[in-house]
């Protein structure tokens, strides 16, 4: 049995009439860690987007998770990203509330009512990404780095089959990029799978792992060797 959680065959990528990526076929197996690389513009936030359900898929055929993007209607869409987790490059955590806050936020959002479970499992996700002690702050009283660590536990909440990170590195610098992918290759190694873009290449080369390429249209699998 295929242990595919995304598979596109012969997909098109449209922003409104714009052909963004066209014959798109690719797979991201249960465990595997991606990247998606490519120049601004090559189409990476669009294919992101088509992945959670924000822009439809008008041609071709994609499945996520269980879904098919072919036939996704809106009100499908809470369920699809209840089983992803999106790890954005500009954190986006709610500013006037504290870390735990935030997380109790999205537990109530996606139907938990336990407080007992709540806590805990907000407990168990902060740990995982060394965040447990600091879990009363504010998000302006933590660096990038630390929100970033805090999104990353955010998108763990709900036990994602697949965590999509849209240049989580973006904002910032280079020797905390390389902490918080280490938090990233810490949950693969757990069994998270990850598909992450990105244009960090120094990170590409100190964590080589399979490499799709957005380019002219197309995606991709590169060898690392030549990206
Ligand atoms: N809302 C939109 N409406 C129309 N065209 C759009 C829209 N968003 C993006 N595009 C176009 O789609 C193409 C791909 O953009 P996209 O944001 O997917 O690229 P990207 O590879 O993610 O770039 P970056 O690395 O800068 O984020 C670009 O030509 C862009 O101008």
């Amino acid at each position: 049995m295929s242990q595919a959680v995304l598979e596109f065959k012969n997909a098109s990528i449209f922003q409104r009439e714009n052909l963004i990526l066209d014959e798109v076929s690719v797979k991201v197996d249960k465990g595997e860690f991606v990247y998606l690389i490519g120049k601004t513009g090559s189409g990476k936030s669009s294919f992101m987007k088509t992945l959670y359900g924000d822009l439809p898929l008008q041609k071709g055929e994609g499945h996520i998770v269980g879904h098919n993007l072919k036939t996704l209607k809106e009100k499908d869409i809470p369920a699809l990203r209840r089983k992803l987790g999106v790890v954005f490059q500009d954190f986006k955590l709610l500013n006037d509330r504290t870390v735990k806050d935030n997380l109790f936020f999205v537990l109530k959002a996606t139907g938990w009512k336990d407080k007992k479970e709540m806590e805990a499992k907000i407990d168990e996700v902060l740990d995982k990404v060394g965040m447990k002690t600091k879990n009363f702050k504010f998000p302006h009283q933590l660096s990038g780095g630390e929100q970033q660590r805090v999104a990353i536990a955010r998108a763990l909440l709900n036990d994602p089959e697949l965590i999509l990170a849209d240049e989580p590195t973006g904002n910032l610098d280079p020797q905390t990029s390389v902490e918080v992918m280490q938090v990233l290759q810490e949950i693969n190694n757990n069994g998270n799978t990850i598909l992450m873009a990105t244009h960090d290449y120094a990170l590409l080369l100190k964590y080589p792992s399979k490499t799709l390429k957005c380019d002219e249209n197309q995606i991709f699998e590169v060898v690392q060797k030549t990206v």
